[in-house]
């Protein structure tokens, strides 16, 4: 568990960050979201003390990260830096390797998790031998995510992991992520300016604006019970697309006969009722499903609006 105690920092007699408080539990993907120059990166590099806080406290399960050698402290945490962060004049394969060869593993194990990790992530062995400005700007940031993942560390900080991504190639990737087996039993904290991103990746968001937080909640309880105007006006331009993305299959059956979808379309009750939707409006002979859908959805929208 990571607990952000009362933490600020101060850049220039300004606040970056400004008395900011949470905690990231075990095994859940907590995201940072905001926009532009309002402290994620601040915090999230905190946290291992790239930047060191001037007040408050980061203690990870209990443990102040003050009372701790950086050294160490960084050895048990991932860290994927915006735009990659890959050394320019290593290999791809050089970069793979730095934490493991801190760690003195032995060059078999490295080579197989390696592999291992390029195939879960799609991509080629023959990028191992290049130079980062040899690859696209998605694939730069695979390899960053390779890189962090490979000494499986409990904890794992991403600072815009995606951001090099258009659109269609993040929407794949965000359902492959999600399934990494790799992922499954770490805290994540994922920073992101990108609203659907947050609600698509995190358990629960952060909402931070000027270096405060300004809400902290699941993707429901942030967008049916937001604090204030501030937060409301956040998601306005997404919010119905928003809402078919955290509603699922679970939340609306009891508004239908759900079996029948879930069981006829294998979706699954943590489908959300968007990836449904999508599905069934690919082909015409599942009108009368997609009807019924949105109607079960619709339903279940009047109760969550208060
Ligand atoms: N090393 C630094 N020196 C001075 N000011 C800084 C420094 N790092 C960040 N800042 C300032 O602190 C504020 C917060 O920056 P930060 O990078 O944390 O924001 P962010 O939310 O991550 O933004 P982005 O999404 O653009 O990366 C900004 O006003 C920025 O200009």
């Amino acid at each position: 568990m990571i607990t952000v105690e009362s933490v600020s920092k101060i850049f220039n007699g300004k606040p970056a960050v400004d008395n900011i408080s949470f905690q990231a539990n075990d095994k859940e993907i907590l995201v940072l979201l905001g926009t532009s120059g309002c402290g994620k990166t601040t915090t999230l590099k905190m946290i291992n003390r790239l930047i060191e806080a001037d007040s408050g406290n980061i203690l990870i399960d209990g443990k102040n990260i003050r009372d701790r050698k950086v050294e160490e402290l960084r050895m048990g945490i991932g860290f994927v830096m915006q735009h990659s962060g890959l050394f320019p004049h290593y290999t791809i394969k050089q970069n793979i390797a730095v934490v493991p060869e801190l760690l003195k593993w032995d060059t078999q194990k490295i080579q197989n998790t390696t592999e291992e990790l390029l195939h879960k992530l799609h991509l080629p062995e023959d990028v191992l031998s290049r130079l980062p400005n040899e690859l696209s700007g998605g694939q730069q940031q695979r390899v960053g995510i390779a890189r962090a993942l490979i000494a499986n560390s409990p904890i794992l900080l991403m600072d815009e992991p995606f951001g090099a991504l258009d659109n269609i190639t993040k929407a794949d990737i965000h359902s492959e992520f999600k399934s990494l087996e790799e992922l499954k039993n770490k805290t994540i904290i994922l920073v992101t300016h990108d609203v659907q991103e947050a609600f698509e990746l995190g358990q629960r968001i952060c909402l931070m604006d000027k270096g405060k937080i300004i809400q902290t909640g699941t993707p429901q309880e942030i967008l049916y019970r937001p604090k204030n105007d501030f937060v409301k006006d956040f998601f306005a331009e997404n919010r119905l697309l928003l809402e078919y993305k955290v509603a699922s299959l679970n939340n609306v059956k009891s508004f239908i006969d759900s079996e029948i979808i879930i069981g006829e379309f294998q979706f699954t009750e943590e489908t959300s009722v968007w990836n449904a939707l999508q599905k069934l409006s690919s082909d015409h002979k599942n009108t009368d499903a997609y009807e019924i859908l949105i109607k079960a959805f619709n339903d279940y929208r009047k109760l969550q609006i208060v």
